[in-house]
């Protein structure tokens, strides 16, 4: 890391928010630019956002199910973005997570910083600021803070403070997992596999989990930062909440969409492994967070993948009747070279998968 890098000096962004130094914005937060600045936000597609009913995925009723599938296939393959209604996940539980998140970042410095880890891309557990998850300590900052942590390998790495959200933790991502299943199954479908083809294939029910805990404080200067910067995420499908504050926008045709929160829905997108076991028909989407004035919004991430040690490909199903567009790969080989900071100008790394003849 550059020695002059500022992430190290600073403690979160929550408490810049908090004091009078953050009236103007230091200018290395200064990421938004003219040329992909709020403007360029077309609010009339935020309505078009695929919504997709869960329950009608579970149905039992063959021609509601085959709807469903029908719709979730075309959700990801148009927008890489749907929102899931009706998943039976408890509200409670929702809410429980969303309060342990925020009383996280509510913690003193001292008892957040036993997390703090700029340097290494793949603790167990890391908290940080300031550095979108895909860099470590890039000279442009991002105003977010954030504490992630894996469950994979049989390794439970939940945080043990604030008193409370390892229960709460163990449970939300144990339901996260099962909604990442049943629409992965749905997606297996869609593509005219057999619902646990990409699955088995990938080794998922012993697969890589991380959950993240996403601050983005108020910013004096909102039309200046962005929370984080455009990116694609890694694995499957990777599930969000958040406390009601919009934020997220996702590109599609070309242009920047507010993703509005639905009260008690889970905001779902694609990622790379997605785009590779479909070989190609499911695009990873490029979205980021933008920031504002008033308030606080808070996000909880589920991040679904592989197994860690699996090499995996193009569904092979796919491929008795097409070509593959991807290499084959260790899921857990590529992993670190994802966590770099990307923008929709530059060749994604999973580009240096493809097979290109
Ligand atoms: O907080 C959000 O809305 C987006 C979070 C996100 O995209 C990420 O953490 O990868
Ligand atoms: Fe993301």
């Amino acid at each position: 890391m550059a020695s002059g890098c500022h992430v190290a000096n600073i403690s979160s962004v929550k408490s810049l928010s908090e004091s009078n130094a953050a009236a103007l914005i230091p200018s290395y937060y200064h990421t938004l630019t003219d040329s992909d600045g709020h403007d360029d936000v077309a609010h009339e597609l935020a309505a078009l956002i695929p919504i997709i009913d869960f329950s009608h995925l579970t149905s039992t009723d063959p021609q509601i199910h085959a709807t469903a599938v029908r719709q979730l296939g075309q959700a990801c393959q148009d927008w890489g973005f749907f929102i899931v209604t009706n998943h039976g996940v408890s509200e409670n539980l929702m809410k429980d997570i969303m309060e342990k998140c925020l009383e996280f970042h509510n913690l003193p410095l001292e008892e957040k910083k036993e997390f703090f880890s700029v340097h290494n891309p793949l603790p167990a557990i890391k908290y940080t600021t300031s550095a979108p998850p895909r860099s470590i300590g890039e000279n442009d900052l991002y105003w977010i803070d954030y504490l992630q942590f894996y469950n994979y390998h049989n390794q439970c790495n939940f945080p043990n403070k604030p008193p409370g959200v390892r229960e709460t933790a163990m449970e939300y991502s144990k339901e996260m997992r099962g909604v990442a299943r049943t629409l992965l199954e749905g997606i297996s479908e869609s593509l005219g596999l057999k619902p646990d083809d990409i699955i088995e294939h990938s080794g998922f029910d012993y697969g890589y989990q991380k959950m993240q805990f996403n601050l983005y404080p108020p910013c004096p200067q909102p039309d200046l930062v962005q929370g984080l910067p455009p990116h694609c995420d890694n694995g499957f499908l990777n599930i969000l909440i958040q406390n009601g504050i919009s934020g997220l926008q996702v590109k599609h045709d070309g242009k920047w969409v507010n993703v509005n929160p639905l009260p008690n829905s889970l905001v779902v997108n694609t990622g790379d492994e997605l785009e590779v076991l479909s070989n190609g028909k499911y695009k990873s989407i490029w979205h980021r967070a933008v920031v504002n004035e008033k308030e606080t919004r808070v996000s909880v991430l589920a991040v679904h993948g592989p197994q860690v040690d699996k090499e995996i490909g193009p569904a092979p199903g796919l491929l008795e009747k097409e070509k593959p567009l991807f290499k084959r790969y260790k899921y857990g080989d590529f992993v670190p070279f994802q966590l770099k900071v990307m923008s929709p100008e530059m060749p994604r790394p999973l580009d240096s998968l493809r097979i290109t003849n």
